[in-house]
């Protein structure tokens, strides 16, 4: 029986993960061992199983015992434990949802629904760290794949509208008191149908800019406005999150050495845990509409071709719609009018899931396969 140590399962991505593998039996044949890095002795979570008390994340005895570490801890835990623990000698297997060690040749990023065959071939050359990839990415490649697959794409941009939990929890909060702080400061005029609307935007223009406004998070307001970049700043002037569409799409689907150019701007916007993005997708060739929409849907389960309607659209293209499901709607597809080769899409999809949790549980169910 594999043994497996859970390292930032109460976090958010964490606590999506333990749902998601509860939901699907995925702790019956297992030996879940449970870490943490503030609670150790505690008792550890209810996932349907045994387990024995809460062990210390950084104790290296400890984890050089598992088979398998799944760490949702985030990427300062990476750097403080990963090398150590490799260095120790240590050959299990090492799930992360963090950045790290994206990039490092050592390191397969998983999406198996899209790269199975890269997986595959990873682990029978004996690898043994695999990381999930950028949510934005793993999104754009669930709703996506189909053309990938057909090898259609030439070039291609991603304008992005990332939701406040791509930051965080405590962001996720300042939405919300956001929200709130722009509806309180204008209740009275709400409240009186007869009101004039431009007293009521001068309110909340107001408070927006006024200096109590919760911006301790964001460092902006993003209620009732947006945020045009995410991550830090890169030499070339794309931010890192623009980066991770370049070189994780090409790194997961194993084209390195024959890159597809894949750019585009990161905006956040006020959803709360679903990514959307508009595409504008060079084809190598004019390729009937029809064709297109088949090759999408059929690539996975999961994704899903919603008509380019207005009624269809706004009932099932949206964050709204889909939070909390697994479910990539894609749509908007038509040829734009620079041509047909041109062609525009839409996606969204939950960033918790498979933006982050779902390709780590997935992972492990692979490896008790082998
Ligand atoms: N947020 C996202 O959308 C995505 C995040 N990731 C990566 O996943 C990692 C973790 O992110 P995220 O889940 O947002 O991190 P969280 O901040 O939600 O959780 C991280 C850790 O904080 C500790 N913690 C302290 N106080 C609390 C509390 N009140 N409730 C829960 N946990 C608490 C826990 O560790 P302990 O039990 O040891 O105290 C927990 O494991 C990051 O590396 C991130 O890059 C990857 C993809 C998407
Ligand atoms: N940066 C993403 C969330 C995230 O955690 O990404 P990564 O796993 O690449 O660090 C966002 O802000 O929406």
């Amino acid at each position: 029986m594999l043994k497996v140590g859970f390292v930032g399962w109460r976090g958010m991505v964490g606590s999506v993960l333990m749902q998601r593998m509860v939901e699907d039996g995925d702790f019956n044949g297992i030996e879940p061992v449970f870490f943490t890095t503030s609670q150790v002795g505690q008792a550890g979570p209810d996932v349907g199983v045994d387990v024995p008390p809460l062990k210390d994340a950084f104790d290296l005895e400890a984890l050089k015992a598992l088979d398998v570490v799944i760490t949702c801890q985030g990427g300062d835990y990476t750097k403080e434990v990963y090398a150590d623990l490799r260095g120790s000698g240590w050959k299990g297997y090492w799930i992360d949802a963090a950045s790290t060690l994206r990039m490092e040749d050592e390191a397969t990023i998983i999406l198996d629904p899209v790269n199975r065959h890269v997986i595959d071939a990873q682990l029978a050359g004996g690898a043994k760290t695999f990381v999930g990839g950028n949510c934005t990415v793993s999104l754009m490649l669930m709703g996506l794949g189909g053309l990938f697959e057909a090898d259609l794409i030439e070039w291609m941009t991603s304008m992005t509208y990332q939701a406040a939990s791509g930051s965080g929890a405590k962001h996720m909060r300042e939405l919300l008191n956001q929200m709130g702080a722009l509806r309180d400061c204008a209740a009275a005029e709400l409240a009186d149908p007869s009101s004039a609307i431009l007293d009521i935007d001068r309110k909340v223009t107001a408070a927006m800019r006024s200096g109590d406004f919760p911006t301790d998070n964001f460092g902006a307001p993003l209620a009732g406005s947006l945020l045009p970049w995410i991550d830090v700043k890169r030499d070339n002037g794309q931010s890192k999150e623009e980066w991770k569409g370049t070189v994780e799409t090409n790194k997961i689907l194993g084209l390195q050495d024959n890159p597809i150019p894949i750019d585009g701007l990161c905006v956040r916007i006020g959803a709360m845990r679903s990514h959307s993005q508009a595409f504008t997708i060079k084809l190598k060739r004019d390729v009937p509409i029809d064709e297109i929409e088949e090759r999408i849907a059929k690539h996975n389960d999961w994704v899903k071709v919603i008509p380019n309607d207005k009624e269809a659209t706004i009932r099932d293209l949206t964050p709204a719609a889909i939070t909390g499901t697994l479910s990539v709607p894609v749509g908007r597809l038509r040829k734009l009018a620079m041509g047909g080769e041109y062609l525009s899409a839409f996606s969204a999809g939950d960033q918790l899931l498979w933006g982050a949790a779902e390709p780590l549980k997935r992972m492990l169910r692979i490896l008790r396969e082998q």
